[in-house]
């Protein structure tokens, strides 16, 4: 591991995947109005990316099935990218037509989870995304790519950084602009959460790689930390704390976003983002839902108010 001091970023972009990571495994119906209020106050908040839900089947992610509608009905402010998930050249063609301007898609470091996941192998996965690669660069579509299981796999156990590496490669390689390591059951550390990005960095830009961290074992935050001191500059969170994975058991949800920026506002990284908007949000949504609230940042505040 690489312990030299580095220089903490300047500036971080938190990429807000509480509308789609968040909300997919909740069992209730939420209305689009609901998600839709979600997402603008995410974006009056100052958040400049929100992955607003995904173009998958709806066999397999019932609460996603109503994403077009949701982008029909978000006001879209200037300067934020709104995004959406898609697995398939079908998953491609429906957002386009729901007029979505850049889209993630996703493999797995583990071949248990892409079965469990997507329904096939990592190499068939790659497969499919090939023409959406092409579909998104004739239209002039913005890709980015995530990776599951990077830390950890719910049916394997330990998946080797090199693995991650593979894979994070393949779909830089073809043309995601940005590829996101997720911790999807949050059982990474510290000390391996930089042993990953010093592996996966020897092939992908640092600035091209994003940290994606569920909390599960309550790491979330210090993985942040240790992704920050191997130079990383952007970090997907929900808003508080939303989420869980529908194929992985037991997964709980993204690290909270407000406790997020509380970590980079104290560190003096620029964000752009307003807390006590975000706090707002957060709460807002929660009580939507009646749940708990993940964030100790907003429970701490409430707290002492
Ligand atoms: C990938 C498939 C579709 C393969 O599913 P499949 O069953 O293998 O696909 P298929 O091509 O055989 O098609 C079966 C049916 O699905 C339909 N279909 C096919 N594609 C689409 C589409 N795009 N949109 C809507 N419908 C679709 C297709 O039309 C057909 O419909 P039928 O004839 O039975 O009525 C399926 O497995 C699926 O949708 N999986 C979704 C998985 C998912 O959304 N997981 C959660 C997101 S990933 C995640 O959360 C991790 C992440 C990113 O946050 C990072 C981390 O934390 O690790």
């Amino acid at each position: 591991m690489n312990t030299t001091a580095i220089a903490l970023p300047q500036h971080v972009r938190l990429v807000e995947v509480g509308p789609r990571d968040g909300l997919q495994n909740e069992k209730q119906p939420i209305s689009v109005a609901d998600k839709v209020r979600l997402i603008d106050d995410l974006s009056a908040a100052g958040l400049e990316y929100v992955e607003v839900g995904s173009f998958v089947s709806p066999k397999w992610v019932p609460q996603m099935a109503g994403s077009a509608e949701v982008f029909a009905q978000i006001r879209q402010k200037a300067g934020v990218t709104y995004a959406a998930l898609t697995p398939n050249l079908k998953g491609f063609e429906a957002a386009m037509l729901a007029g979505v301007k850049e889209v993630a898609v996703f493999a797995a470091a583990s071949e248990a989870f892409s079965q469990k996941n997507i329904n096939c192998s990592i190499a068939e996965s790659l497969e499919r995304f090939v023409p959406v690669m092409e579909a998104a660069r004739a239209q002039g579509v913005r890709v980015r790519g995530y990776v599951s299981c990077v830390l950890g796999c719910p049916y394997e156990g330990e998946v080797a950084p090199q693995q991650v590496a593979a894979v994070a490669r393949e779909l830089f390689e073809m043309g995601c602009y940005e590829v996101s390591l997720g911790d999807t059951i949050g059982t990474g550390t510290a000390g391996k959460t930089r042993t990953l990005f010093e592996v996966v960095g020897r092939d992908i830009p640092r600035d091209k790689l994003a940290g994606h961290f569920h909390d599960t074992y309550g790491q979330a935050l210090a993985n942040v930390y240790a992704s920050l001191l191997e130079g990383i500059q952007v970090f997907d969170s929900s808003v508080a704390g939303l989420g869980g994975c529908p194929y992985a058991k037991g997964a709980s949800g993204n690290v909270a976003s407000e406790d997020v920026l509380y970590l980079l506002d104290g560190l003096g990284i620029h964000t752009g983002i307003d807390l006590d908007a975000l706090i707002a949000a957060g709460e807002r949504i929660c009580a939507v839902l009646g749940r708990d609230n993940g964030s100790r940042v907003t429970r701490a505040r409430r707290a002492s108010a």
